[in-house]
This record gives structure tokens, sequence and C-alpha cells, in this order.
């Protein structure tokens, strides 16, 4: 075998626990050795050397929650696993985590073979997958225990979208005591979406129609019901709890609550709902609908609760919840008719930057941005220290980030396969200039270097966050 060796000179490493003026040397696609500058690596003999001096050198991103090509309101997520990954890597993520989906009343191994059929040979960045749960029954939760030892050791469950994906208390329980046994982790999509649904109903009977009546509906108390109550579950069941994409305010309180009795109970947040709020939504002509996801935006005044939450950690990880649909065509399923607009909204390629001017605007530190973006949502998958850091051993997914980079986000520059921009015309300071993922360049001073087919499927641990 060929020993390719890179040696990443003069930049800032940023790890979740150092910042550290050092070289990085890699070697044979891993992290070999960090030393400072001037130091040892004055004589590491390479091919390759690349100069990040007055740049940061960070983990690749680990995004936690993508859905690429997801089946989803009559129509499926616009990105596949070609296309999504490929701007993840222009976003300087490096691993993503997607969710495989169980059909009603299929096993899950045909929902995992069917992911991977997707996705195999496709990938420009490394991938692994959660399990979403539609039908829990016997041979549901048999299943489980297999999955947990073979490397998916995460199951999402609905507490919204009846007649889709929801599960109903039982079956959460049941599914919650299985995780409790087995040490898979229970991802909920917290919402009481049998109490939306009456609410929808009557919107609609009002003629209340347009994108802005999703957020009204989809309250935030019914969010911040169904996470007391799947904490509730959890703690019967003896088992960890991991809420997905929490935007209300009064559900951070539960999850806060939660922590402070001990419970290992975590939480994420978006993007999209750091930064964006029910102004979004209320856009005129229809364009709210390119806001439109679950949980829903939220007013502005939630936001502070948010950012409260990740600085004390009380939320843990932000992911994206990537899952892009076109104005054109997709989201345009819903006009006259908001709860026919297919959930979900486009991020994989700009939650590293978006993070970066959360640091500029004072929200978050430095390391802070790397723990909530690489280091914890890799631990919390069961991904450490292979994905999520700089150090010794670990995968050379590393990117030279120039901090002082100016940048306007757009659907004319962005490389997400969807027809809009949720940023259009934000100014952020901060831009990827080169990503490598285990070693290979797949970015090169903004330029594409990669290929689908290199990234590979990570088999994943159990989360490492307990105990
Ligand atoms: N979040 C959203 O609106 N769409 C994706 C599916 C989900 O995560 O609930
Ligand atoms: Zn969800
Ligand atoms: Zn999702």
């Amino acid at each position: 075998m060929t020993r390719t060796r890179t040696a990443i000179r003069g930049g800032l490493v940023i790890t979740a626990a150092d910042e550290l003026h050092a070289d990085v040397l890699i070697e044979d696609g891993r992290i070999a050795a960090l030393a400072a500058h001037g130091s040892d690596a004055a004589a590491w003999e390479t091919e390759r050397s690349l100069d990040a001096t007055g740049k940061y050198v960070i983990p690749g991103g680990v995004d936690a929650h993508t859905h690429m090509d997801f089946p989803f309101g009559g129509t499926f997520s616009s990105d596949d696993f070609a296309t999504g990954t490929k701007a993840a890597a222009w976003g300087g993520t490096t691993t993503i985590v997607d969710f495989a989906v169980q059909t009603k009343g299929h096993p899950l191994r045909e929902g995992l073979d069917h992911w991977h059929a997707k996705a195999d040979a496709q990938c420009s960045v490394d991938y692994a997958f959660h399990m979403i749960l539609s039908d829990v029954n016997e041979g549901t939760l048999k299943e489980m225990d297999l999955l947990v030892e073979e490397g998916i050791t995460s199951f999402k469950l609905f507490m919204a979208y009846p007649g889709v994906f929801y599960s109903d208390d039982g079956q959460i329980l049941r599914a919650m005591q299985r995780t409790a046994a087995n040490g898979g982790l229970i991802m909920m999509h917290a919402e009481n979406g049998i109490a939306i649904d009456v609410l929808v109903e009557q919107a609609l009977a009002a003629g209340r129609t347009d994108p802005r009546h999703h957020g009204e509906v989809r309250r935030a108390l019914l969010e911040a019901e169904a996470t007391h109550r799947a904490i509730q579950l959890a703690r019967v069941a003896g088992s960890p709890l991991y809420v997905v994409h929490v935007s209300a305010e009064e559900a951070v309180a539960e999850l806060s609550q939660a922590r402070r009795l001990g419970l290992p109970v975590f939480g994420e947040t978006c993007p999209q709902y750091l930064f964006l709020s029910t102004d979004n939504l209320a856009e005129p002509d229809f364009e709210g609908a390119k806001y439109v996801c679950s949980t829903p935006l939220r007013p502005r005044e939630h936001q502070a609760a948010l950012w409260r939450g990740l600085r004390t950690n009380d939320l843990q990880v932000v992911s994206t919840d990537h899952c892009p649909f076109c104005f054109s065509g997709q989201k345009e399923l819903g006009r006259g008719d908001f709860s026919k607009i297919p959930n979900g909204m486009p991020g994989v390629e700009h939650r590293m930057d978006l993070l970066h001017q959360a640091v500029l605007e004072g929200h978050i530190g430095r390391r802070r941005w790397i723990e909530i973006a690489c280091a914890t949502p890799a631990r919390m998958f069961g991904l450490y220290p292979k994905k999520g850091t700089i150090a010794p051993g670990a995968d050379a997914d590393v990117v030279i980030y120039d901090p002082h980079a100016e940048q306007t986000l757009s659907a004319d520059t962005h490389h997400m396969n969807v027809d809009y921009s949720a940023y259009e015309g934000k100014r952020i300071t901060g831009q990827v200039e080169t990503v490598l993922s285990r070693g290979e360049t797949v970015i090169d001073r903004r330029t594409y270097t990669g290929r689908a087919g290199h990234g590979q499927y990570v088999p994943r641990g159990t989360c490492q966050l307990l105990g």
C-alpha cells in the first residue's frame, strides 16, 4: 500500500476541548499527529502540504439529522444521496446520519436495505443511518435488537403525523423499553399530532389556508406537552431520550427540568429555529411555504431560549433536519391548503457557516461551535472519536475554514438540489475553504474534487454520553 502523508500547516486547530496553534499530520486517511507550529512538525516528510495560515483547522461536521430522497407529503425530498452529500461537503460536513424508513406493515430490514440501495456508491462523504419506526409491533421490537448489534443504534418515533409515521403511547413505551434493554436511543418527534390534526381541520374549515397557519395550529404548547410526555414515558421505561428539532421555548423548559433531575434526556435544535421565524412563514404570495417544516418556525422570541439552551447544555446538538422540497411543483402542492405543503427545509450546506456566524454574534464560543456541530453529535450517535474531532487515530475529516471570508447565501450559488434558499441574501462572515474526507480532498480551495462513492457507510456504536 502506498503511504500518503499530508501536513496542514499554520492554522488554528479548534476542537470541542482545545484551541491549538498546531500543524496536523495525516497519514493513510487518519490523523497521525499534531505538533505546535515550528516544533516537530518542521521535520515531517510529506507528499503534500496545505497552508492554513490565518485559517481555522476544524473537524468535519457531523449532521445527525438528514432526509435524502425521503418520501413525504406525496413526493420525495429533492436531494438524493449524490446531490445531498456533495452539498454537505461544500458546507464542511463530512458525515451525515440519515433516516432509513420502515414502511408500515413491512420489516425494518426491508427499509434498511432500501436505504442502502439509495445511498451506497452515491455519497461524497461518509454516512450512517438511524431507523424510522412506522409500525411498532412484536416483529419490529425483535428486529431493533439485531439492528443495534449491527450499528443502527437509534430509532426515530413520531408523536405527530397520525396515519403516516405516528406511534401511540403504548407503542412508544414498548420501543423505549426495548432500547432500555438493547442500548439503543429513541429519537422523538415531539408534537401532539392528534390535537394538531383537530386544529388543522378547524383552520381549514374556517378558510385559514395560508402557510402561516401551519405555524399557528402547531402550537408551542403541543410541542411542550409531547416533550413532557416523551420524557415521562422514557422515565417509566428507564431509557434515554433524544428529542429532535426542538423549536419552542416551552419544550426547552421541559428538557431543562428533566436534566436538572439528572435524567438522560437530550435535545437537538436546527439552524432554521435559531435564525428564522414565523415572519418567514407569513411571507406573501405563498412564499411562506418555503419555510413549512415540523416542528414549525416560532415567533422570534423563542430564539433566546434556544441559544440559552445551547449555552447551558440543555440542548446538545445542532443538526439540519435537511429535507428539501422545491418551491415549484413540490411546495406548491399545498396552495389553498397548508396541510398539503410537504414539510421540510433545505439546510445541509449551511449549518457550519450559520453557527460560525453565531460565534461572531456572541451566541456561542468557538469550541462550543465545534462541540454542538461535530463532537457531541458524534458522541451521541456512537461515532466518536473516529468522527467529530482532530486527534491521533481519528479519521482525517478536516476542514480548513476561513473565518474572514465574506459570502452571501443564495439559491444561485448553493449546491443543494432545491430551487430556493431559506437564507436568500443573508450575509455570512466565514467560509469553508478546503475539506478532507478520510484524507482525500473533496473540496479544494472552493472547487469540488470529490466523487460519488468515496463516502463510506459507517456502522455506529451506542450513545457515548450515558453513565
Ligand atoms: N421536519 C420536517 O418538517 N420534515 C422532515 C420530517 C421530520 O423530521 O419530521
Ligand atoms: Zn420530525
Ligand atoms: Zn427530520
